[in-house]
């Protein structure tokens, strides 16, 4: 992997120059120009993903320059680094093989050891415990099988879980699925009044097994239960634990025989394709999880072995730089529109905030250049009746992501689809046509102190357009698919991380909240005074600890 930093690039200082030749072309007049735009910009992924990219403002030119710049930074080695277990994650002194775990190949080496060999006697236990739970043979303590299951986690450890089971909610099986993260006590509290102790089992799923919210959150329930139950035996029939350090989970008082493990080289927010995803596993059962992960292996294989004007991760991470970097927007959207897919813009969120949010360079010295967008976004059409407003007459250039599939995802009811689709197709139109503006519109008399002043209001119903989507069609929301999609959106994020020169897989960002939130817990304890901090701090402690 080179350290290449991308403004020193041939290629990026013909983009700067291009950019000011085609900022202002509007997308109308590239369609207008060429019938063929939508054949030249967008790639059918197996007859179940089609990915349209016309609506963006690039010409062949731009994509060009941009995979000049993908060359240059030579991000088919980088890719390749990846997939061979390189410890391309520098900063911890470790591999990233989270592909490895959706692999088929019969054996991929790292440290030594065919790894291959434990994920395939993890995959095993997955599909054993999964079998037990779901056919009712995993009793509880008092003799019960398991109507519920919990699943305690943050971040990494919830987000790609919790998002795939709502997204596949019309494969899940007769278990009721909960989800557990926050450290506030109304999450667990509002999760106890569902459910019946004896018919519940908990997953504990924290990679470090150190995590505040997640070890608070899982001692709640360990005592809760202990409440309920009053059977000495209640961990063993009902706490799991997910987890790389074994230490902790024995110290916590769950067996080696009730803990799934998984490995550093599985980043927190990669891994719900490893052990993770054992609630996956139990709500829509083990088959439907290894279609989840056959469908990732796809876009693997797409992303490892197609040219680059031709590989759709890496087209989507070039245009999201276009506009990062050179039109410096700030922001990117992704609008779902299927509300069973209203979470999978929080979990791209952390796949790409959380690793692409870096300000310093592989060669340990600030960026000068804008890295990871802010990522956010809301299910369609909800958000069109809050928020694209902006989106269609503000003043920001949002570039966005919008995603539906030909299908309904779990419902019969096709004149909802049919509408809910004709607004998918609609507004990445609205965005980048716009309307003109009609002289003819009434004018308006404004009365202001007195003077009649008349003014176009015509003006104020122009749509600019020139405003950028892309457009990800799917077949069918079925666990293949979305397999497919979240590895896309991965293996985005990781080509963009390669381009700004960052290292993508270490989070040392969210340390200092971490440990603050420590040492001020200390002084949470007593009512005394607090003085050891700024006085903004100082002040709200104290006020805390005044009216408390
Ligand atoms: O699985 P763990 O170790 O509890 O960590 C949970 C999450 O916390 C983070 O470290 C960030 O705080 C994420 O990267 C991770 O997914």
């Amino acid at each position: 992997m080179k350290n290449i930093n991308p403004i020193d690039t041939n290629a990026w200082k013909s983009l700067q120059k291009h950019f000011y030749e085609i900022k202002d072309v509007h997308m109308r007049d590239l369609f207008f120009q060429d019938n063929e735009r939508f054949n030249k910009f967008s790639i059918n992924f197996n007859n179940q993903i089609l990915v349209d990219f016309s609506k963006n403002r690039i010409t062949s030119d731009t994509l060009k320059k941009l995979l000049m710049l993908a060359r240059e930074i030579d991000l088919t080695n980088s890719i390749r680094s990846m997939f061979n277990g390189e410890k391309i994650n520098r900063t911890e002194n470790r591999a990233v093989l989270h592909t490895a775990l959706r692999s088929d190949s019969s054996s991929i080496m790292y440290n030594n050891k065919d790894i291959m060999t434990d994920i395939k006697k993890m995959l095993a236990k997955v599909k054993f415990f999964s079998e037990l739970v779901i056919n009712g043979s995993w009793k509880g303590c008092t003799g019960k099988s398991i109507t519920d299951v919990v699943n305690i986690g943050i971040g990494g450890s919830d987000l790609g879980p919790s998002m795939v089971v709502k997204v596949l909610g019309f494969y899940k099986n007769h278990l009721n699925m909960h989800f557990v993260s926050n450290i506030d006590g109304s999450h667990i509290s509002s999760v106890f009044k569902k459910i019946n102790p004896e018919t519940t089992l908990f997953l504990i799923v924290s990679k470090t097994f150190t995590t505040q919210e997640t070890i608070t959150n899982a001692n709640t329930a360990k005592s809760w239960m202990a409440k309920h139950l009053k059977k000495n035996n209640f961990i063993e029939r009902h706490f799991i634990a997910i987890s790389a350090n074994v230490k902790n989970v024995i110290d916590f008082g769950i067996s080696l025989e009730n803990t799934f493990i998984f490995w550093d080289w599985v980043g927190g927010r990669y891994s719900l394709w490893s052990s993770v995803g054992l609630s996956i596993s139990l709500a829509i059962g083990f088959d439907n999880f290894i279609c989840l992960l056959s469908g990732a292996r796809s876009m693997d294989h797409h992303y490892l072995n197609t040219d680059l004007d031709k590989n759709i991760p890496v087209i989507l991470a070039l245009i999201g730089i276009w506009y990062n970097n050179f039109f410096l927007s700030e922001t990117e959207a992704i609008f779902p529109y299927d509300q069973n897919m209203r979470r999978f813009p929080a979990f791209l969120q952390q796949t790409n905030m959380e690793s692409n949010g870096k300000n310093v360079d592989r060669n340990g010295y600030s960026v000068r250049w804008q890295t990871g967008p802010i990522v956010w976004g809301e299910p369609g059409t909800n958000g069109q009746h809050a928020f694209y407003q902006l989106l269609h007459q503000g003043t920001k250039l949002i570039p966005c992501d919008f995603i539906a599939s030909i299908c309904p995802n779990g419902h019969h009811f096709m004149n909802h689809h049919i509408q809910l689709l004709s607004n998918f197709f609609s507004q990445t139109q609205a965005l980048a046509f716009g309307k003109f503006k009609k002289n003819t519109e009434k004018k308006l008399d404004n009365v202001k102190n007195g003077i009649h002043k008349s003014f176009d209001v015509s003006l104020y119903k122009m749509f600019e357009g020139n405003r950028p989507s892309n457009s990800i069609l799917l077949y069918k929301i079925n666990p293949y698919n979305l397999g497919s999609l979240i590895a896309l959106y991965e293996h985005k994020v990781f080509t963009q991380g390669i381009i700004f020169n960052i290292f993508t897989f270490d989070q040392w960002g969210v340390e200092l909240g971490k440990n603050l939130a420590k040492d001020v817990s200390l002084s949470l304890n007593d009512n005394s005074k607090v003085i050891k901090y700024d006085s903004s701090t100082n002040g709200l402690i104290n006020f805390y600890k005044f009216l408390r």
